[in-house]
């Protein structure tokens, strides 16, 4: 084992577990912190998934760093710390504190902060985060429930987090090759500075980034970052070239959809599995409530739909809708009535011969996986840039696909078979 990657979410683990299965790391991905003496198959990378993006700080930091030491006893040589894209945190946390933690505990100089993502659209210029063509805060994640980021600034927004100082590598610099970035980490340092901004717009800009932080012990940002670690270990001679497979065999079974993502991306995925003309029901948390639908409900209408075409289970509404039942039930328990009836539902599912699932949005990915009792997955191919399918290696025989809310083309739900065998 070469890299340990330690994900601050259920999606955002798959996605950098995806970056680095397609750069030529077999790569697998625990659900949680590994117990001691759990068995992890043979692989270069492996990538534990936390729940740790929002619980409170001290409970973030102690998962962040139970995982870093699982990690280091598995073997290894690198540890990057995955938060979000579009750096969801607020200012108590938790990418600071879970930095701070992490770099104390490997003795890191110097770590820097990259959530760039150019794949997705998300770009870093003077120290600003951009999603797409306009900052951070002015993006739909300026309304984020949980997460508002208000500001686009990485350089503050770090800032306000840790008490170490924050530098920069702009984008000049990083234009010039590793050799100058290198040059600039270490002024940086003997400033001070313990976090540097890195800009980055381009696949090509990562690439040079991921050179230049090869002797680094901690790295943090997104999964962009994660592109041009693979090269290093192959330059050093500790990873051989590995095939990337472009399909997945997929267990005999029924397909089915689960969403609970009420993201702009997903609405229109979901929009387009309708008109397609895949079987749909809409799961309303008011019912779940009063209890005229529930999980044997919902798995019951699944199975009774024709098992060629996926089956579309979806509480996604839009944001009036979704503040409207808020209102009525409170942000927490409408999220959880869902979530609760998704992790049950899945199970049954599967019980009933779903055996290919495709699932959206982070928490609700969250829970089906609980729901599913799944421990470990081994990482497929791409279904879009940030989503792959996986199968399910401690648990249940059977392939799934967690979706971030953000990600994926409109006709996600229509072409993700095709790479099932
Ligand atoms: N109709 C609804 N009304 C209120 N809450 C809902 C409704 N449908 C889903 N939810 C809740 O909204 C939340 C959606 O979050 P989730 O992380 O699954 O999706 P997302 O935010 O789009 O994805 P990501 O976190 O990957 O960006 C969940 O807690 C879910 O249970
Ligand atoms: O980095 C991203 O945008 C995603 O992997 C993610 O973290 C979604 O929650």
């Amino acid at each position: 084992m070469l890299l340990g990657v330690i994900a601050d979410d259920m999606t955002g683990a798959t996605d950098v577990a995806l970056m680095l299965n397609r750069s030529g790391m077999r790569t697998v991905q625990t659900i949680g912190v590994p117990r001691p003496g759990q068995a992890l198959p043979e692989a270069d990378a492996v990538v534990v998934a936390l729940k740790s993006r929002t619980n409170p700080v001290a409970e973030a930091v102690a998962d962040s760093l139970a995982a870093c030491e699982a990690l280091l006893a598995a073997g290894a040589k690198q540890i990057l710390f995955k938060y979000c894209s579009t750096f969801d945190s607020t200012p108590a946390g938790n990418i600071g504190p879970v930095a701070d933690a992490l770099a104390q505990r490997l003795g890191a100089g110097l770590a820097i902060v990259c959530p760039a993502f150019p794949a997705n659209g998300r770009s870093i210029y003077q120290g600003y985060l951009f999603v797409g063509a306009v900052p951070l805060h002015e993006s739909s994640m300026k309304d984020h429930p949980l997460t508002p980021m208000r500001d686009s600034s990485l350089i503050r927004l770090m800032s306000a987090q840790t008490t170490g100082a924050v530098g920069l590598v702009d984008y000049a610099t990083v234009l010039a090759g590793a050799g100058a970035v290198k040059a600039r980490f270490t002024a940086l340092a003997d400033q001070g500075v313990r976090y540097v901004v890195t800009d980055a717009l381009t696949n090509a800009d990562l690439m040079v980034l991921g050179e230049a932080v090869a002797d680094h012990k901690l790295l943090t940002g997104g999964s962009g970052i994660a592109m041009g670690l693979p090269q290093n270990f192959r330059r050093a001679g500790l990873l051989p070239e590995r095939e990337i497979a472009a399909s997945l065999a997929a267990p005999k079974g029924r397909p089915g959809i689960i969403s609970g993502s009420c993201s702009t991306a997903t609405r229109g995925q979901i929009a387009k599995a309708i008109e397609a003309g895949f079987p749909a029901l809409k799961v309303d948390p008011m019912a779940l409530v009063s209890g005229e639908q529930d999980a044997g409900k919902l798995a019951a209408w699944a199975l009774a739909q024709a098992p060629e075409t996926p089956f579309l289970l979806y509480s996604s509404d839009d944001p009036a809708e979704v503040a409207a039942i808020q209102d009525k039930l409170g942000r927490e328990r409408a999220g959880e009535t869902v979530e609760h009836a998704f992790a049950q539902t899945a199970a049954l599912l599967a019980e009933g011969g779903v055996s290919r699932l495709l699932v959206a949005g982070g928490e609700t990915s969250g829970a089906v996986v609980q729901g599913l009792g799944i421990g470990l997955l081994e990482i497929g191919p791409e279904i879009d840039p940030g989503v792959p399918w996986t199968r399910v290696a401690q648990g249940r025989d059977m392939v799934i696909a967690l979706k971030s809310g953000n990600f994926g083309a409109p006709d996600f739900f229509l072409k993700a078979w095709a790479l099932l065998r």
